[in-house]
């Protein structure tokens, strides 16, 4: 009998089991539910790197316990010189994925506290913290959650990307976050949720968390979102954040910047959902953000088969940045940002 903490659920996607770490391997997800175990930091920045587990929030997380992992080690193998080990495996966390600023937060929070200890045994403390900052994402997305369903006068059918859900966060979801709460409310009807070629991490993370929720959701194309808006009965694209720079441009997963365009030809409202972790305001605008490429194989392999010649190769950014004259709102744990600018932004992550 498989212990509660590891039923494969959508907000059991990271787990800290009995001094391990259990990730739900969402390259397998829907066919195979599956958990990874990460023994140590090289371990967990191979897991983020591969996409075992992604989303920006739920990497800062992972990274966090990896940081555990990696005190662990060094401390037992060394108690009295465990430090430079750690920075080493700091830096091979830092390096596992180039574009979610969540992964940087967090391992700078971890540091922080790294640097405070005098303590003999420094273990307890870490994953004390560790533990804390997952906390702290699932109440934020609770909260933004409610926010964002505030705005939504409903009902009304919306349009998401990707995936932005409990499994891209410690759990409950940024954008899906916000479809949570308003459907919960009643102001929802349907979430017409894009396939997010190559990764598909809308036809087979989104579909299946929305699905596994009771929430009602059809999976599309990539380009069908244009005529579906032409339809009418959208009333906003909700999508989450891998990093948002201090003017408000918005940086998220490839497509994202094309579906904030058609939704202002449209007249359907744009809203962006991520902590105040995903905030970075030493970036000043979205084209300063580092865009991650993947490798050519994703776009030209479609479940696992070769589509394309063996010839030609590919190009595969997988994140975009929509301007901030694009974004309608910008739900925060902290508040509500509407048509944000680089001013609001700063008064909002002023605030404590
Ligand atoms: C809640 S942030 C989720 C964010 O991360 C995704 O990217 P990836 O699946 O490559 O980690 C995508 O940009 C989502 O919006």
């Amino acid at each position: 009998m498989k212990p509660h903490a590891l039923v494969a659920h959508p907000d059991n996607a990271i787990v800290w089991h009995e001094d391990q770490l259990f990730l739900l391997d969402q390259r397998a997800l829907p066919a195979e539910t599956r958990f990874v175990v990460c023994e140590n930091a090289a371990e967990t920045a191979r897991a983020i790197k591969d996409m075992v587990v992604r989303g920006a929030p739920a990497i800062g997380v992972t990274a966090a316990y990896g940081v555990v992992l990696s005190v662990r080690d060094h401390f037992q193998r060394s108690p009295a010189d465990w430090r430079p080990g750690v920075d080493q495996d700091l830096k091979v966390l830092a390096a596992a994925r180039p574009t979610a600023i969540n992964l940087f937060w967090a391992l700078e929070r971890m540091r922080e506290l790294l640097d405070q200890l005098d303590q003999l045994d420094p273990v307890p403390a870490l994953l004390i913290e560790a533990l804390r900052i997952h906390r702290e994402d699932v109440a934020a997305n609770q909260a933004m959650g409610d926010l964002g369903a505030a705005l939504i006068e409903g009902p009304t059918d919306v349009i998401t990307h990707c995936n932005a859900g409990a499994l891209a966060t410690g759990g409950y979801g940024t954008a899906l976050g916000v479809v949570r709460s308003a459907y919960a409310a009643g102001k929802l009807g349907r979430v017409y949720a894009d396939e997010t070629r190559p990764w598909l991490q809308g036809s087979r993370l989104t579909a299946w968390e929305l699905d596994q929720s009771g929430i009602p959701v059809t999976v599309q194309a990539d380009n069908v979102a244009a005529s579906l808006m032409a339809r009418g009965g959208i009333g906003w694209v909700i999508v989450g954040s891998d990093r948002i720079a201090a003017n408000g441009d918005v940086c998220n997963k490839i497509g994202t910047y094309g579906l904030a365009v058609l939704a202002r030809y449209h007249g359907v409202r744009f809203m962006v959902a991520a902590p105040t972790s995903t905030i970075d305001l030493s970036v000043a605008r979205g084209a300063d953000i580092p865009i991650e490429e993947r490798a050519a194989d994703e776009v030209l392999s479609c479940g696992g088969t070769r589509v394309g010649p063996e010839a030609v190769g590919a190009h595969n950014p997988v994140f975009d940045v929509t301007p901030a004259e694009l974004v309608d709102v910008i739900v925060t744990e902290r508040g509500v940002i509407e048509q944000p600018t680089a001013e609001k932004l700063a008064a909002l992550m002023a605030q404590r």
